[in-house]
């Protein structure tokens, strides 16, 4: 048997393509442009190489797009002047940190500034409590993203067992939130699971989102199990040349794409998916502003 991919890449574009019908209805029906702006603090080529896709895509769904880059130095005080700056900004609609910030930086303190309302991550207490008793609002990117690609492609979640390896704040944690409320059986494995590929074997739905590259393998797999692949690992590949390197996801593709019914890759899988639900938060957050109902497609 071999795993039908699941093309991330191509559901991301599907969506903004609605995304844009959603900015272009909010233009001549209400008078809004929705806003995202992007805060980069430093030079790290693979945070630059985000952002200014980032940028890019915003901008061509419609929505003012509005970047903001730091040095790696700039003291915390000025960075979060910056996102108060941000918060009072009629025009911005969603703020984004990029994250790592520096050392020097606390990104609890970063996260705290950032008004609920704008705050497209869904990464503040107060939005990370609305995703848990499921009130309207932002939900985590990636989460969202992944939560899409498993309804289109299961239809129903209802009843079925879900295992998430990795516990972050980022991805495992709002993605238990989400499964649970589509009434999945959530079980949450982490670096200290015991007998893990056991735990694993049990799941019609695996998400690995532990950042250890090519972990899950086929032989940790139910046969035909669903297999959303969070990692973006990137790998040493000598057989492309002396120094060059690759993406690889959590699941070792090749292993569980023979045992798997779906499987999403990496690239191409869950990492588009997390820009498109950035850009569908920000359809939201802009909706809730002003005292609109965020378009249901868009969201959990
Ligand atoms: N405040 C904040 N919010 C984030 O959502 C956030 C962040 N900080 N910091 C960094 C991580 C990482 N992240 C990715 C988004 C898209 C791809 C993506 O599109 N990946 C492509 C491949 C890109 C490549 O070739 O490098 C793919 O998987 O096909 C990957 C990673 C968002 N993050």
């Amino acid at each position: 048997m071999t795993a039908h991919i699941i093309d991330g890449k191509l559901f991301a574009e599907n969506l903004r393509g609605r995304i844009a019908g959603h900015v272009e209805r909010l233009k001549t029906e209400h008078g809004i442009t929705p806003g995202l702006a992007v805060v980069i603090v430093g030079t790290d080529p693979a945070s630059q190489v985000y952002v200014t896709n980032k940028a890019k895509q915003t901008a061509e769904v419609g929505m003012n797009s509005f970047k903001h880059e730091l040095p790696g130095d700039v003291p915390e005080a000025e960075l979060l002047a910056l996102v108060h700056q941000l918060n009072a900004d009629p025009a911005v609609h969603g703020i984004l940190v990029q994250m790592p910030v520096p050392k020097h930086i606390d990104p609890n303190k970063v996260i705290e500034a950032i008004d609920p309302m704008k705050d497209v991550d869904s990464f503040t207490p107060a939005n990370v409590g609305k995703v848990q008793i499921g009130l309207p609002g932002p939900v985590s990117c990636t989460p969202l993203g992944c939560l899409m690609l498993l309804r289109d492609h299961l239809g129903k979640l209802e009843g079925k067992n879900a295992v998430i390896i990795g516990r972050s704040n980022l991805v495992g944690k709002p993605m238990m939130q989400l499964l649970l409320r589509d009434n999945c059986t959530v079980t949450v494995a982490h670096s200290r699971t015991e007998n893990l590929p056991e735990v694993v074997r049990q799941a019609d739905i695996v998400v690995a989102a532990v950042g250890r590259p090519q972990m899950v393998k086929g032989d940790w797999l139910k046969a035909g199990a669903v297999v959303i692949d969070v990692g973006i690992n990137r790998v040493p590949a000598p057989e492309k040349g002396e120094g060059k390197t690759r993406l690889v996801g959590d699941v070792d593709f090749a292993s569980a794409a023979e045992v798997a019914g779906a499987i999403t890759p990496v690239p191409g899988g869950v990492g588009p998916m997390t820009i498109a639900c950035l850009l569908a938060n920000t359809i939201t957050t802009a909706s809730l502003i002003n005292g609109l109902v965020p378009p249901s497609d868009l969201t959990a």
